[in-house]
């Protein structure tokens, strides 16, 4: 949700809408052809990214996190996967913000994606 207030943020404060009817409401940065156009804000495509991103993960995690709690595992290991994941997922976010060097970006979804991953192999080793 945080996501999608600061595309909008950056939406409204540079004025870089991608619908014409936002254009036409709000105003535009941009000119084409003596009226105010459509246009893409490098900062705005980069919250984007790092959204579509989160959604990649999350919607992983949140179905193999559901899955994970039918294998009833211990509260201790169950909440350090979660933990694990949510610290690595808001590391990415604000590695890809700001933006810090690689490889933190990478090293953080890694983080993220061997957390689910885990949780996948305990529910695969659980029903096989
Ligand atoms: N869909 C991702 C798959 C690989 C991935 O998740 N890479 C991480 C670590 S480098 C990332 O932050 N990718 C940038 C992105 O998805 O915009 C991509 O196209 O890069």
């Amino acid at each position: 949700m945080l996501m999608s207030a600061i595309t909008a943020f950056y939406r409204v404060t540079t004025k870089t809408f991608i619908n014409e009817e936002d254009v036409s409401a709000f105003g535009s940065s941009t000119q084409a052809k003596g009226k105010p156009s459509t246009a893409h804000h490098p900062n705005i495509e980069r919250v984007r990214r790092a959204h579509l991103n989160d959604i990649e993960n999350v919607f992983a995690f949140v179905l193999i996190g559901i899955l994970y709690l039918l294998t009833n595992p211990s509260v201790d290991t169950a909440t350090l996967h979660f933990k694990v994941f949510a610290g690595a997922r808001f590391g990415h976010t604000i590695a890809y913000l700001i933006p810090i060097p690689q490889p933190s970006r990478f090293l953080l979804c890694a983080t993220g994606w061997v957390a689910t991953a885990s949780m996948a192999f305990t529910i695969l080793s659980t029903v096989m």
